[in-house]
């Protein structure tokens, strides 16, 4: 089943409105909302709501009825998002893309690589992550400031995907990193692409949903934590994540919408981290929260 966004055009200050309207229409239900700027000039933008394609009938009605006093008779438009097979397929060939000092490319791209980078060799595959989304630049981007800045001892990578911010994590800093993913095929792509991108040894792979795996209290705790997955398992899982951190510890978290990044900065204020630093990437957060040394 495949997800698809129902989204009205609307001026910035209506499509600011409509997603106040949205908002008390779905609560805290796992639907994520959205604004987006689609023609500066023209102040032409979308107010999206983000489903699962079988909750069509039943969410086009309830924003039918929640913009029905205040914006009569407008529009519900749909949009068809790819499926992630889709996505693989089409990101194939692309570019090599930099972030910090990074630079993610496929092996067609190898003599792309300059002296200075720190090259991060990924194909496009069955595993979510080749930096060409935001929010794995945004990570990428991220993990070189606070690489710079903290003194990293042991790091964690939850929900890795195809390995590439291990990777990348890795080739900067000599340090044991624990990877993970609850999906099997993703550890077994980023088991491949460790080895393509030369790490012998420091990067350990686990399948594991959430934290539940003994690795995490053998390799814990972590001074980094980074996780790129999405808004509501994030905030799920703030107190146990807050648990395996290291006085003074860094997390960076993304897979974050812009509209929702309150409420993870909420969830992880709740678990005494504070918020550092904030990239905005199409569409998407990523953020650097810290917890105090003492
Ligand atoms: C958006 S991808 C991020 C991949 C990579 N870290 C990156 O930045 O490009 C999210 C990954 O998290 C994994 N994931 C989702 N929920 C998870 C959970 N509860 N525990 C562990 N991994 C999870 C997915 O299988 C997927 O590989």
């Amino acid at each position: 089943m495949s997800e698809i966004r129902l989204y009205v055009a609307a001026t910035e200050r209506d499509a600011e409105r409509i997603l106040d309207i949205l908002s008390d229409v779905f609560g805290e239900e796992d639907i994520a909302l959205a604004t987006t700027e689609v023609d500066e000039k023209r102040d032409l933008w979308e107010a999206s709501v983000y489903l699962m394609a079988e909750d069509e009938n039943e969410i086009r009605q309830r924003i039918a009825d929640g913009l029905a006093e205040a914006y009569p008779g407008l529009a519900i438009e749909k949009e068809v998002i790819p499926d992630v097979d889709w996505i693989a397929k089409s990101l194939e060939g692309l570019s090599p893309v930099r972030a910090g000092r990074f630079l993610v490319h496929g092996s067609h791209d190898r003599g792309k690589v300059k002296a200075n980078d720190v090259s991060i060799e990924i194909d496009a595959g069955q595993a979510f992550g080749t930096g060409h989304h935001g929010t794995t630049a945004g990570c990428l981007e991220m993990i070189d400031a606070v690489a710079r800045s903290q003194t990293i001892r042991r790091a964690l990578d939850l929900g890795t995907g195809s390995g590439v911010l291990a990777i990348g994590l890795r080739k900067i800093r000599n340090i044991p990193i624990l990877a993970t993913d609850i999906d099997p095929v993703a550890v077994a792509v980023a088991k491949e692409n460790v080895r393509r991108n030369g790490i012998a040894s420091g990067l350990k792979l686990v399948t594991a949903p959430g934290f539940h795996s003994p690795a995490f209290a053998q390799a814990g705790p972590f001074d980094l934590i980074i996780a790129n997955i999405l808004a509501r398992p994030l905030m799920k899982m703030a107190p146990q994540l807050a648990a395996h951190l290291a006085p003074g510890g860094s997390v960076i978290l993304s897979g974050i919408l812009a509209a929702q990044r309150w409420k993870v900065l909420a969830a992880y204020n709740g678990v005494r981290l504070h918020h550092v630093r904030t990239i905005w990437r199409n569409g998407w957060v990523t953020i650097h929260l810290r917890r105090r040394s003492h």
